[in-house]
Formats: structure tokens, C-alpha cells, sequence
């Protein structure tokens, strides 16, 4: 069975979707969920992009253990260094550097000659290679280039030093046939290839990120970059879970195997679109709560009768439960504890003490506080950052019917730690809360979307709310959960303009902490 190395990039590639922003404390979170999943290698940013990323490179690096962590950089040394600053410290460093290579990147973007580049390459690589052991160049728009030219400076970046190569299919253009060829071309026709790990990257714009992954794979690519979710620039990225169940349930085909752990999935699943606020669809393979519910009538006979019938992936296998129960009003902080330790969090006590508070506040009002609860409250625990001050809801009310225009009354803490309040009508209730909230914050805030979904069943289900907002013109995702529809929307809102507010704040956090 050969083996597949598994590069992840969510909190990279994957951050790139458009309105996503993770705070430091969030990548971290997810850094450790994919160290359990499994993966070779995590992508943990694009340290010289921003304060914030590097802040956060630096921390994961630092932390995670058991997976060597990336960072992308451009094909200059300022980048690099940058790159080499944030991870330097960690327990297996290594850079991602890249160039394009097709003409119409070359010409347009970066201005440069074929052999301009090539000299780039190798200078960049070279000089990389000075600093970190491990350097992956990517040929960016891989699938685009000329075959002889990609051969060319593919050899050439070897002999630089490169470790890893990397043939993206950069804006999904390719098919799986050509993708693998390409494989198969690089394979014969660069004499050194055998001295380097050869990578795909695809991206889904025309829905074959997968296919065109496994592709590469059945033509010699011993590495898979892809993210959770399939979240990413544009459509996306190739979609791991997809991926590591793709080679798993069709070995028999394949051949091939990942470290991943698939009893994972569905965590990491779950965790990524939370902190992204990018939802699963209900039909998404592998994760998408459909996955595994069967319908019609012909399918349920099939399934009670013999369940392979129409279930070729069961849920115990990529860590779908049953939604079991928690502990009750009754439990203590033992069992809680050890709950905790079970759904896969690591806490502070003080950490585990708020998150008690607030199990047990829960408990008051909802009969039943199943995995589901626990996983919400204990993510926001986790990740809310407490350092910084920010607009806190102090409290609100609003009257309204199927009558009159319905009001809304908000009393919010500024960040100066005054109480300020005020009143809004709107068309409903959210509205005349978010037109409250837009007449208190001071900064230029706007409402691009607004979700709100229930976590688990029953009318007693908490809420949970995701919005967009623009905060002084860029945007900010954020989400609030409650068990009352209307405190979560506030509380979204107010979170995506916190992140907003730290982001834009020329102190402290700049992105860091926001
Ligand atoms: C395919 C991918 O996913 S690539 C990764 C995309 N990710 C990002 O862009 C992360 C967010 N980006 C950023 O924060 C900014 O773009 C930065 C900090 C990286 C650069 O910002 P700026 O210096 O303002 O440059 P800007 O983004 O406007 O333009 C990019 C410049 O980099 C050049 N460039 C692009 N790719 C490369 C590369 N691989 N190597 C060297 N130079 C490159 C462009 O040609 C352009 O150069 P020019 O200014 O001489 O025309
Ligand atoms: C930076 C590179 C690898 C990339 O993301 C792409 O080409 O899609
Ligand atoms: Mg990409």
C-alpha cells in the first residue's frame, strides 16, 4: 500500500475565502484538532501577509509537535526571512515558497521573462534553503504552463535544494486526465525528480478539486494539499475528509493510504465551520448531515434488511455519534472534567470553571445539554480572546407583534468602559436590533449577511447565529449562540464587530488578537 502524505492548508488557503478571518486563539484550535486528525503537514499562514498571521505562525509552530508546520512566502527574501522568524523555533520548520509559471502569470502579474523566473526560482530556493531544511516550491498555475518550461525549472529548483514540488491547478481549470499527465510528464522528463516529493494542489471552480487530486496521486504525486470543508479561494480547495474517505472506502481500487484519523472528521469538520461561520451543506459528502440519512422507502427497506445495501460509509467511521447526553443539572465537576477530555478540549482551569458556569446556567433552562451544546460553549470558551476590551452587551429588550413596528432597546459597555444605550424600530425584530447597534458603534458598520441556524433538536435547542459585516469598509465574519434566537443574533453581530474594531485598532492587537 502506498503511502499519501497529507498537507493541509486550511488555515492558509482555507482563510482565504472571502469574509473568513480567524483570530489567533481559533487557528490555534484548529492547528491542535488537525494535529489529532492526523495530517504531515499544516500550512499555518502566510507569515509576511500581516502582523496577525505571523503572531499566529509563530504560536502554532511553537506549539504543535507532531506535525511539521509551513508558511507560504513569495519568491523574496523579505518573505522568507519573515517566514524563517515565525517558525524557526518550531519542532519540524519548513517553507513554502512560490513562483508562477504559466505565461499568462508571467507576463501579466510578475512581468518577467521565462528565465527571469527560472533565475528567481532558483535564487529564492537557494537562499531558503540557507535558512530552513525542508523548502516545497510551487510552480503557482502549474496546469496553465508549458510542459517543457514547468521540466525545465522544475530540475533547476532541485538542484537549488527543494524538497518538496508542488503543481497547483491554482483557478481549477484542469481535468483529471490532463492534471495526471502532467504527473507523468514531470515524472519522465526531469532527471532529478526522484530527490523530491511531488505535490498537487487543486482548487474547484469546476467542482473536480478531488478528482483531479486523486489523479495526480494515481500518476506519481506522493503529497495532497487540500483543506477541511473544502473552504478556500474561490470555490475551494480539494476537500480532505473527502479525500482521506475517497481512498479509504475504495483501497480496493486505489491502493493507496493517509495517516489521517478518520474517527476525526467529523470533529474537525464540525470545529472549521464554526470558527469560519462557512456552513456545511447538508448534502456535502463524507460530512454534510444528509450524509447518512436515508429517505425514501425502497432505500430504508434495503438499509434495515442489510445496511451495505445503500451505506458504502457508516458515521461511526468518520466519528459521527449518535448525539449522547451529557451529564445533568446534578453532575459535578469531575464528570464534567472528563467529559471535556472526551470531546477532545484542553482548558485552562480557569478555563474549565467558566465553562462549568456556564454548563451548569444551561442546565437551568434546557432538559437535555447533549455533545452538541457542550462542543458550542466550549468553543467559544476557547477561543474568545479576554485581553482586549471591546463592546460588550450589557443587555436589550424589544417590543414587538404582528402590530405597530416593532422597537428595540440596547444598552452596550464601550470600550472606554462607558454605558451607553439607545432605541431603533425596524421592519422586524433582528432588524430593529441591528438598527439599534448600528446607531451605537461608533465605527462605519454595515450588515452583509445573517444566519441563524439550531444546534440539535427540540425547541429548547440553542441557537446559533453566523453574520458578515463590514467594519470601516472590510469585512468581518462573526457568530453569537443562545438559547434565545435574538440574544444570538445580537451577540453575533457584536462579536463580527469586535474582530472589526481590534483588526482596524492601530494598538496592540492588529490582527493578532482581534
Ligand atoms: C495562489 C495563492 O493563493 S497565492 C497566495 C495569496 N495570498 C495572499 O495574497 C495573502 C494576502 N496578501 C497580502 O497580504 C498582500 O498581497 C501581500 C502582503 C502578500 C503583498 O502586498 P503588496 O506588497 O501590497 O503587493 P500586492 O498584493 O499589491 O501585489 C503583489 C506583488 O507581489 C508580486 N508577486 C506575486 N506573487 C509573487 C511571487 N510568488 N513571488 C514574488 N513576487 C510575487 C506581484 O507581482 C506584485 O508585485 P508588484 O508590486 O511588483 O506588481
Ligand atoms: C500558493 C499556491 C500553492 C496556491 O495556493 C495555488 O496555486 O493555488
Ligand atoms: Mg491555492
Amino acid at each position: 500500500m502506498a503511502h499519501v502524505k497529507i498537507f493541509d492548508t486550511t488555515l492558509r488557503d482555507g482563510e482565504q475565502s472571502p469574509g473568513v478571518n480567524l483570530n489567533r486563539l481559533e487557528k490555534l484550535e484548529i492547528a491542535k484538532q488537525l494535529e489529532r486528525f492526523g495530517v504531515d503537514v499544516m500550512e499555518a499562514g502566510f507569515p509576511a501577509s500581516s502582523q496577525g498571521d505571523f503572531e499566529s505562525v509563530r504560536e502554532i509552530a511553537n506549539t504543535i509537535k507532531n506535525v511539521s508546520v509551513t508558511g507560504l512566502a513569495r519568491a523574496v527574501k523579505s518573505d522568507i526571512d519573515t517566514a524563517w522568524e515565525a517558525l524557526k523555533d518550531g519542532t519540524d520548520p519548513r517553507l513554502h515558497v512560490f513562483l508562477a509559471t504559466s505565461p499568462i502569470h508571467m507576463t501579466y502579474k510578475l512581468k518577467k521573462t521565462p528565465e527571469e523566473v527560472i533565475d528567481t526560482a532558483v535564487e529564492m530556493v537557494r537562499y531558503a534553503k540557507t535558512k530552513f531544511s525542508k523548502v516545497e516550491w510551487s510552480a503557482e498555475d502549474a496546469s496553465r504552463s508549458d510542459l517543457e518550461f514547468l521540466a525545465r525549472i522544475i530540475e533547476k529548483v532541485i538542484d537549488a535544494g527543494a524538497t518538496v514540488i508542488n503543481l497547483p491547478d491554482t483557478v481549477g481549470y484542469t481535468t483529471p486526465y490532463e492534471y495526471g499527465q502532467m504527473f507523468q510528464y514531470i515524472k519522465q522528463n526531469v532527471p532529478n525528480i526522484e530527490k523530491a516529493d511531488l505535490s498537487c494542489h487543486c482548487h474547484d471552480d469546476l467542482g473536480m478539486a478531488l478528482a483531479n487530486s486523486i489523479a495526480a496521486v494515481e500518476n506519481g504525486a506522493t503529497q495532497v494539499e487540500g483543506t477541511i470543508n473544502g473552504i478556500g479561494e474561490r470555490a475551494g480547495n480539494a476537500a480532505l475528509e473527502e479525500l482521506a474517505v475517497a481512498l479509504k472506502i475504495r483501497q480496493d481500487y486505489y491502493s493507496f493510504e493517509t495517516g489521517l484519523v478518520l474517527n476525526e472528521i467529523k470533529r474537525t469538520s464540525d470545529l472549521v465551520s464554526k470558527l469560519t461561520g462557512m456552513h456545511v451543506p447538508r448534502n456535502k459528502a463524507v460530512v454534510g448531515q444528509n450524509a447518512f440519512a436515508h429517505e425514501s422507502g425502497i432505500h430504508q427497506d434495503g438499509v434495515l434488511k442489510h445496511a451495505q445495501t445503500y451505506e458504502i460509509i457508516t458515521p461511526e467511521m468518520v466519528g459521527v455519534k449518535s448525539n449522547s447526553l451529557v451529564m445533568g443539572k446534578h453532575s459535578g465537576k469531575h464528570a464534567f472534567k472528563d467529559k471535556l477530555k472526551q470531546l477532545g478540549y484542553e482548558l485552562s482551569d480557569e478555563k474549565v470553571m467558566e465553562a462549568f458556569t456556564e454548563f451548569k446556567k444551561l442546565t437551568d433552562s434546557k432538559k437535555e445539554v447533549t455533545d452538541d451544546d457542550l462542543f458550542t460553549i466550549l468553543t467559544e470558551i476557547q477561543t474568545q480572546t479576554a485581553d482586549i476590551k471591546k463592546y460588550v452587551l450589557n443587555g436589550f429588550q424589544v417590543e414587538y407583534g404582528n402590530g405597530p413596528q416593532p422597537v428595540a432597546t440596547v444598552q452596550l459597555m464601550k470600550p472606554d468602559e462607558t454605558e451607553i444605550e439607545g432605541s431603533a424600530h425596524g421592519q422586524g425584530a433582528v432588524e430593529a436590533l441591528f438598527n439599534t447597534l448600528d446607531t451605537l458603534i461608533e465605527e462605519d458598520v454595515h450588515l452583509t449577511d445573517f444566519n441563524l441556524t439550531s444546534i440539535g433538536r427540540g425547541r429548547d435547542a440553542l441557537a446559533q447565529s453566523n453574520v458578515k459585516v463590514t467594519v470601516n469598509g472590510t469585512e468581518f465574519s462573526g457568530r453569537g449562540s443562545s438559547q434565545d434566537v435574538l440574544e444570538a443574533a445580537v451577540k453575533a453581530f457584536l462579536n463580527g464587530v469586535n474582530r472589526g474594531f481590534y483588526y482596524h485598532a492601530p494598538v496592540k492587537a492588529q490582527g493578532a488578537s482581534y
